[in-house]
């Protein structure tokens, strides 16, 4: 369960998050929407300390977020980070080194784990192909298997559709419900309605600083006043 108390944070003293009440349930697919500069990235980039709240707190399974260097190391683990673009991800020249690293860093059987974070994005065998000479999807489902490789608790991604074909969204949601159903707790934002409906269990909105809505139904979201996009390919092509 990640939560966030009266959270405010700016860059260089502009205001972004000004008092950010934020809930995702243990075992849910939770929705971060809102319009392109609402700090959606900015939020996300708390739940795993990659950005430090100037005013409240960020509490992840019952603990409140501590910056001290070891207690970070462990949040990371605990809370894995997909990036919006995978360039800022990938770290290693072939793909079998890159979803090794977390795993090699944190002592586990890099072999295994690498083999079936790679099953788990549908990238089997995968392992000697160079990362630069991937496709944009695939480099997405790469950074992504770099993540479940560290058997995080909790998954952030940050518009993880962006850039993939209803072939590869269909295959998200797909990969995302069976996390959640194995307890994994996912947080995603998204522009796109079709994804939202179809992977979220709770729809939160960044509006002007603050969650303005928060519901089980995506219906209840004002989305015309939102910039979310009026339809997507999910589950239509
Ligand atoms: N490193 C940074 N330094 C200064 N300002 C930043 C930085 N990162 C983001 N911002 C600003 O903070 C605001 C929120 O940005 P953020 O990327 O969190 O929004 P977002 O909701 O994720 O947007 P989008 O939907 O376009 O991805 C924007 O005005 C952005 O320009």
């Amino acid at each position: 369960m990640i939560r966030t108390d009266g959270l405010r944070f700016g860059y260089d003293d502009r205001p972004v998050l000004r008092g950010v009440d934020f809930r995702a349930e243990s075992g849910d697919v939770t929705v971060l929407l809102g319009r392109n500069g609402a700090g959606k990235s900015t939020l996300l980039k708390q739940f795993n300390g990659l950005l430090e709240p100037d005013d409240g707190r960020v509490v992840v399974d019952g603990e409140t977020i501590q910056y001290d260097a070891d207690s970070i190391a462990v949040l990371r683990q605990t809370v894995g980070f997909v990036f919006q673009d995978p360039d800022d991800q990938l770290v290693a020249p072939t793909v079998g080194q890159d979803v090794a690293f977390g795993p090699t860093n944190l002592g586990i059987d890099s072999t295994e784990a690498v083999e079936w974070a790679l099953s788990r994005v549908g990238l089997d065998g995968y392992e000697d192909r160079l990362c630069s000479r991937l496709s944009g999807g695939e480099k997405k489902r790469v950074a992504l298997a770099g993540v479940l490789a560290m058997k995080p608790s909790t998954i952030i991604l940050d518009e993880p559709t962006a850039g993939l074909d209803g072939d590869g969204t269909r295959a998200l949601v797909e990969l995302l419900r069976e996390l959640t159903n194995e307890g994994i707790s996912v947080v995603v934002s998204t522009h796109y309605p079709d994804f939202a409906v179809a992977v979220g269990d709770s729809f939160s909105l960044l509006d002007d600083g603050r969650i303005a809505h928060r519901t089980s139904s995506f219906d209840e979201i004002p989305a015309r006043n939102y910039g979310l996009r009026q339809f997507d390919s999910a589950r239509n092509n």
